[in-house]
């Protein structure tokens, strides 16, 4: 689990945009080896799986078929019954079986965006690119779809990046942490060496401290702006 961190406009949703093959980009991106840059949009979209920061339509599809057609669009050859499978998987492991009937349009834009999630983890993707996917959650839901997130990333053996704004949410459920800066790359690495209070200034323009909870978890704790002349 890998968090992509940094202030607005720096380039995180460009960043994962690209590497899901949705802007032209020269270099290289190499996953397990492959090179995903000349891979057609069909491969790619089978080894990539990408959630938008948007939230997605509200159309007058249940949940549930909004999850087999994402199914079906990567895996067409897949049987109905394992695809069928797969679907009830997922809504179990995100705790969204009583969504499974709604249609998107009946629902709340938090309840919409945990159903995107849902349609990008059911494709099983090698490669997950998440665009601040609890923007909509609250406090509840953001626990515990990052950790489902994480469970299913840990048990695929699954890559996964992820654009957050929360940065104790990123120190507590991500193995390595990415911070972009006007420069480029500032920082990354495991989230307690990498957060201290320079980063903090530097990428964010702020005063601020990693301190420990009772729990023994790393919280990031701003203080304030830093004063610009
Ligand atoms: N490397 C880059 N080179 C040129 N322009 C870029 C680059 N990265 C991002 N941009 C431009 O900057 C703008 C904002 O980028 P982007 O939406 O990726 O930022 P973000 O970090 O995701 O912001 P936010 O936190 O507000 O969602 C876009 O118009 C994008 O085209």
């Amino acid at each position: 689990m890998v968090a992509v961190l940094g202030p607005n406009a720096v380039g995180k949703s460009t960043l994962l945009q690209t590497l899901a093959g949705l802007h032209k980009a020269t270099g290289n991106i190499l996953l397990d080896g492959v090179e995903l840059m000349t891979q057609s949009p069909g491969q790619r979209v089978r080894l990539v799986g990408y959630l938008p920061q948007t939230l997605p339509q509200p159309t007058s599809l249940v949940a549930y078929e909004a999850m087999l057609s994402a199914v079906r669009a990567v895996r067409p050859d897949l049987p109905t019954k394992r695809a069928e499978s797969l679907v009830s998987e997922t809504f179990n492991a995100l705790g969204l079986s009583d969504l499974a009937l709604r249609r998107l349009a009946e629902m709340s834009g938090g309840q919409r965006q945990m159903i995107g999630l849902a349609q990008v983890l059911v494709r099983k993707p090698r490669l997950l690119l998440l665009d601040e996917p609890t923007s909509a959650l609250d406090l509840r839901w953001q626990l515990s779809v990052i950790k489902t997130v994480r469970t299913i990333t840990t048990r695929d053996g699954a890559i996964c990046l992820m654009a957050v704004h929360d940065i104790n949410l990123a120190m507590r459920f991500c193995d390595v942490v990415i911070v972009l800066g006007k420069p480029g790359l500032l920082a990354a690495g495991p989230p307690a060496e990498v957060m201290t209070s320079d980063i903090l200034r530097e990428a964010y323009g702020v005063e601020g401290r990693v301190e420990r909870c009772s729990l023994d978890m790393p919280v990031v704790l701003i203080d304030h702006a830093v004063e610009t002349r």
